[in-house]
């Protein structure tokens, strides 16, 4: 088909939609008054290295499911960025943000409902923060978007970011009335002891085992001023809000990138073993000295740095770095950094398909841990460690892992955690372990 320009636009993207975006900076404006004046989608992505990224409804939303849906969320990228016009700084380009089900065949059974099993979303209005300048951008796709119309939405979005406060108190928690696990001590212990024997016998090498923790509040749950909480008291970790409807969001604090991507420069971590904070700096040493020291745990992290190096390495030329501890405020971990320098341009999607799930949320061979986690579980894993971040025209972009997160709405809270069993996993151990994965949204929902 010829495509004939017409201010620079082809004329078979007019007939499917273009995108037009602009930006401006603006003065520091409270994320959260900004986040709770918007109408869902609502959307937050912040990272550890400072950019944060808030926005409201949807000027253009991917939804995908089954076995295809990665294919079908590059299509329906190319489509939506397909001569997309952006007048701005760079950091403020156009960016669907959102992140999948942790499977393909993901069921919006409760607390998932309103949860496809893949969406992105590029927000009509956003805000943007990095190195501590902030702007405003507003973005229309249509077959009819016109720039001059989109710039003069720009300034009504300005007058009204005006009135905003540039703080506000991060409030109370709403209190936890009750908890419930969705499986006790002993049945969770028992499915341990399961798959560590199945693990003995050889025919799986490893596997994470997760929890569902409900949560009854006091009050209703102000997610962005969670968020906010967490943001001081775990400041590297990432935070994220995905909420598609009025009913319940999707919200963390994960510790763990899955991959970052630019240009030819993938960087991705294995993230796995795990220990608690010792009471004084003396025991928090000797905490993290039984982490490297153990056995079983470097073995764990071993298998999850194996399989990314083993995903990448077809792509370009993988560095695996050295290993450190990954020291949060209520828990540490080990962490790998890995590298790559691909060969070819690749979709940060491609990536993110490639790797999801690494063996620090699902297990090895991955089929078999997929085949253990469906027959042992009893509740819906959702978007609990799926990939959650943002893409942009060029194809790069950043994942988190979407653990210490949870889905939220009104009086309710569903928490989630998991842990890596190995051969010599001991279950009254693993499930010690895995409860310090709750804290940090527990932490911030009780009162104190
Ligand atoms: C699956 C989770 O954590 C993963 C990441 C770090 C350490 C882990 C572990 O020690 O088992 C898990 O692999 C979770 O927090 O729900």
């Amino acid at each position: 088909m010829e495509s004939a320009r017409s201010g620079g636009v082809t004329a078979d993207a007019r007939e499917r939609g273009v995108l037009v975006s602009r930006s401006c900076e603006v003065p520091d404006v409270s994320f959260r008054a900004f986040l709770t004046e918007q109408a869902v989608p609502r959307i937050h992505w912040s990272a550890p290295d400072g950019l944060e990224l808030v926005g409201g409804r949807a000027a253009a939303r991917l939804v995908a499911a089954g076995p295809d849906r990665f294919d079908a969320l590059r299509e329906g990228a190319r489509s939506i960025f397909a001569d997309a016009d952006h007048d701005g700084p760079a950091v403020t380009r156009p960016r669907m943000l959102g992140g999948l089900a942790f499977t393909d065949d993901h069921d919006a059974a409760p607390p998932w409902e309103g949860f496809p099993a893949a969406e992105f979303v590029l927000p009509a209005v956003q805000l943007t923060r990095a190195t501590d300048t902030t702007y405003l951008t507003v973005s229309r796709f249509a077959p009819d978007a016109d720039p001059a119309a989109v710039a003069s939405d720009l300034e009504a979005a300005r007058d009204r970011i005006a009135d905003l406060p540039a703080m506000v108190p991060s409030g109370d928690p709403p209190g936890v009335h009750r908890t419930r696990h969705r499986t006790d001590a002993a049945q969770w212990q028992a499915q341990v002891g399961e798959a560590a024997a199945r693990i003995r016998e050889g025919s799986l090498r490893k596997v994470v085992l997760a929890l569902a923790l409900d949560v009854d509040l006091d009050a209703e749950v102000d997610v962005p001023s969670v968020l906010e909480r967490l943001r001081r008291t775990y400041p590297q970790c990432y935070r994220f809000l995905v909420q598609p409807t009025e009913a319940a969001g999707f919200f963390g604090a994960p510790p763990e990138r899955l991959v970052r991507l630019d240009g030819r420069r993938v960087e991705a971590e294995a993230l796995a073993g795990s220990v608690a904070r010792g009471a004084t700096p003396e025991e928090d040493a000797d905490l993290a000295a039984a982490l490297v020291g153990s056995e079983k745990i470097q073995h764990e992290q071993g298998l999850v740095a194996e399989a990314i190096r083993d995903q990448l390495e077809p792509l370009g030329e993988v560095t695996v770095g050295e290993q450190t501890v990954h020291r949060l405020a209520t828990i540490q971990h080990l962490r790998t950094p890995i590298t790559a320098d691909l060969a070819a341009d690749e979709h940060v999607l491609s990536i993110v398909e490639a790797l999801h799930p690494t063996p620090a949320v699902g297990g090895l061979p991955p089929g078999e841990a997929a085949r253990t986690i469906r027959e042992t579980e009893t509740f819906e894993r959702g978007w609990y460690a799926s990939p959650v971040g943002w893409f942009d025209a060029e194809g790069d972009g950043e994942f988190a892992v979407a653990i210490r997160s949870g889905v939220a709405g009104g009086r309710r809270a569903t928490l989630f955690a998991g842990n890596g069993i190995v051969g010599d996993s001991d279950p009254a151990a693993e499930w010690e372990e895995v409860q310090l994965k709750y804290r940090p949204i527990l932490d911030e929902l009780e009162r104190r």
